[in-house]
């Protein structure tokens, strides 16, 4: 069976980050397998507080499952600190695994910081140039690139500014956009433009964790980089289409078993 690995936070929720990604993983067929690097106190209307994991079981959580069973593919969820980033990027290093799917978390979608607003610089020399893809959103991408974004075409001038700092490829989310939420891929020759539709939902409590996982699982799975996307894509839409009406605030994605049946 193919694996991944998801280095990212906790979200007691059960909605974003670690929880959000195990059970994208598993609906798609992948073993999942998770490096904790914060526990966060969440619900669908906050984050109430949050805890750093100490560096050295975050170091050991990776080596832990490289060593033993392989990894076909990693995603990268929150890092809160620089430190965080550096002992994340001193790992990649070692080990090199074949795809690295950064999804560059920074503001819960309830406005509390996730990444220490000095550690941006950091994720940019440390983190992205260890990516295949980066996933940024509307607010990210302005942030990773330095650029506004109002419409379509500031995303590809955006695109344009990150594939600079040395990732394979990127994909800015258009969610947070006026109009169908069209996301864009760049990969330093071509752009894509992978269409939505918009679901009419307050529930979208960590949309952008499932979609980087969802690519992560497809291209453990075998499947190319664009190919990953698109399937990616129809996944998170209907996660949406489908999303709980649970909680008082964003309800979550519905992750729905795509999958019966043996694998080898
Ligand atoms: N209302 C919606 N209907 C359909 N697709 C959506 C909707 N909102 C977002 N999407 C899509 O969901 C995916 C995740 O994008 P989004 O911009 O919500 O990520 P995000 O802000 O990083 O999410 P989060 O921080 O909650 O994890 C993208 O493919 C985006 O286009
Ligand atoms: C732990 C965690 N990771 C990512 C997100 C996405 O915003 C969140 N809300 N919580």
């Amino acid at each position: 069976m193919k694996t991944a690995l998801t280095i990212a936070g906790s979200d007691s929720g059960g909605g974003a980050g670690i929880q959000a990604d195990l059970k994208t993983f598993s609906a798609l067929g992948v073993f999942g397998m998770s490096a904790i690097t914060a526990i966060t106190a969440q619900n669908t209307v906050e984050v109430r507080s949050v805890q750093n994991i100490d560096l050295d079981i975050i170091h050991d959580q990776i080596s832990a499952v490289f060593e033993d069973i392989g990894v076909n593919a990693v995603k990268i969820g929150m890092l809160g600190t620089s430190g965080i980033i550096k002992t994340v990027a001193k790992s990649l290093e070692k080990y090199k695994p074949e795809h690295t799917i950064l999804d560059p978390v920074m503001v819960s979608k309830g406005g509390h910081h996730l990444l220490e607003r000095n550690a941006v610089a950091d994720l940019n020399e440390f983190l992205l140039p260890l990516s295949s893809l980066v996933t940024p959103n509307i607010p990210e991408a302005e942030i990773l690139s330095g650029l506004k974004i109002h419409s379509e075409p500031d995303m590809y001038l955006a695109c344009r500014e990150i594939i600079d700092k040395g990732p394979g490829a990127v994909l800015i989310k258009g969610g947070h956009l006026d109009g169908d939420p069209n996301d864009l891929f760049y990969d330093g020759k071509q752009f894509h433009l992978i269409k939505g539709e918009r679901v009419e939902t307050k529930n979208v409590h960590g949309t952008g964790c499932t979609l980087s996982s969802a690519i992560a699982a497809n291209l453990a799975k075998g499947e190319n980089m664009l190919t990953a996307i698109e399937n990616a894509k129809d996944y998170i839409t209907t996660a949406i289409a489908e999303s709980l009406d649970i909680g008082q605030g964003h309800g979550p994605a519905h992750h729905f078993h795509q999958f019966y049946g043996h694998v080898h």
